[in-house]
């Protein structure tokens, strides 16, 4: 990127290219140096026109290619998907459309294509709103639906893509009080005991963050460190912790906390949560293949995995990937189980979950583990809140984002409870 800062679409061009050119997460994208020197609010917007067209590219696809002989380069189809989505979206063509062209006129590689978008938006800008509605919800990518449609059938897998395009609402876990949150950000309470925002919201002018009152996290997310019940003064490994939002919730329940992560990078974020909200824990940077603390009262076993149950948050996802890495993440994710079997005391409980999808990274690795193990058992799920259709016949809970429907989502995750032999 030159010296001068890029427009938030210029700028959401460079991210959409990194991902679909590039096949690198929109996270990593975000992180690079020059993205981080634009304002807060251009970065924010810029965020937001990226992953808001990610999530709707075939349709935006489907409204442009009407218009064009012939394909144009991937830097200037991201230019036109971006104009086309905000069209879409109530954006007056003229300031559209200019903002487009502008956008491709900065770059020697684009400005040829100056013309072709005026053109082509400005036929656009009459029947895309009206057009929107008609077109299909985006399908997942083949080497992930064919895998769905396998494990939960064709309806449950239409109902997926249904709650991936919708989007996510903002939820906040409570250091204290959940309803006093809720009341003071004018969230809903939530069964389970998060506070949801309808609403997006600039998280850090929501009240009570300065003071460390909450912290952002998914409600399903909330749900594996609600599962180890009451841990005040239990010693607790978070055996793969950063950012650190369950390690955040076992201290705030009173555990002595142990949060271990391989990424030190990972880790930081770990302290600047623990410092905002006051709460305190044990940070250890290393494998936790290696780890030889212990013996714990509890682990929790976050695992690496797919993160397809958070396709609603993160669009890319399956734009950046194509199911590569995964057979070695379920056998990562087998060794890891195996290590927090090791470390937790003999009766001691380990909470195995997955922000994934997919079972071969949730029900078949507890099915797996207790085939290893004898005397390891699972033991039923308890929490506030938990729906009874979540349960699976092995005794672990399956979240989809499909579920809580007229609540706005979940993101997708699964979640066992275990206990090792006393
Ligand atoms: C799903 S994320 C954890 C999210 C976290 N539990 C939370 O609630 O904020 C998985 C984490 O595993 C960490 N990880 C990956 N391989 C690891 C290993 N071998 N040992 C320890 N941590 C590892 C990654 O750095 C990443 O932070």
């Amino acid at each position: 990127m030159p010296d001068t800062l890029p427009s938030p679409r210029r700028a959401a061009a460079h991210l959409l290219g990194q991902v679909l050119g590039e096949g690198r997460l929109l996270s990593d994208a975000l992180g690079d140096r020059d993205h981080g020197r634009m304002p807060a609010e251009a970065r924010a917007e810029a965020q937001r026109l990226a992953t808001e067209t990610l999530r709707a590219l075939p349709r935006l696809d489907a409204l442009i290619a009407p218009h064009l002989r012939k394909a144009p380069p991937l830097r200037a189809r991201n230019v036109l998907r971006i104009a086309t989505w905000e069209l879409a979206h109530g954006g007056a063509a003229h300031g559209v459309v200019n903002g487009a062209v502008d956008t491709l006129a900065a770059s020697k590689r684009t400005a040829g294509f100056k013309g072709l978008a005026n053109a082509v938006l400005r036929k656009i800008a009459d029947d895309a709103p009206a057009r929107w509605e008609t077109l299909p919800i985006p399908a997942l990518p083949d080497w992930l639906r064919g895998p769905l449609v396998e494990a939960w059938g064709a309806d449950a897998v239409a109902a997926m893509e249904r709650a991936h395009f919708a989007g996510a609402p903002l939820d906040l876990t409570a250091r204290d009080d959940p309803a006093a949150l809720a009341e003071a950000t004018g969230g809903t309470l939530l069964p389970t005991g998060s506070v949801r925002l309808a609403r997006r919201a600039q998280v850090s002018a929501l009240p009570g963050y300065d003071d460390g009152r909450f912290w952002v996290q998914d409600a399903a997310a909330a749900l594996p460190a609600r599962l180890l019940g009451d841990v005040t003064g239990r010693r607790v490994l978070d055996m793969c912790a950063a950012p650190g939002g369950k390690t955040l919730q076992l201290a705030a329940a009173g555990a002595e906390v142990t949060a271990l992560d391989v990424s030190e990078a990972r880790l930081g974020r770990v302290r600047e949560n623990l410092a905002r909200t006051g709460l305190s824990a044990a940070i250890v940077a290393g494998d936790a293949l290696a780890h030889a603390g212990g013996p714990y009262d509890a682990v929790l076993l976050d695992a690496p995995c797919s993160a397809t149950g958070t396709i609603r948050r993160h669009p890319d996802l399956p734009h950046a990937r194509a199911g590569e890495g995964i057979a070695d993440l379920i056998e990562l994710q087998a060794r890891m189980l195996d290590r927090a079997l090791d470390l937790v005391a003999p009766g001691g409980r380990v909470v195995y979950c997955t922000c994934s999808l997919l079972p071969d990274e949730g029900e078949c690795q507890v099915e797996e583990a207790i085939e290893r193990h004898d005397g390891l058992t699972v033991l039923p799920a308890e929490a506030p809140g938990l729906d009874p259709d979540w349960r699976t016949p092995e005794g672990g809970l399956r979240l989809r984002p499909d579920a809580w429907a007229d609540r706005g989502g979940l993101d997708g995750f699964y979640m066992a409870v275990l206990a090792r032999a006393g």
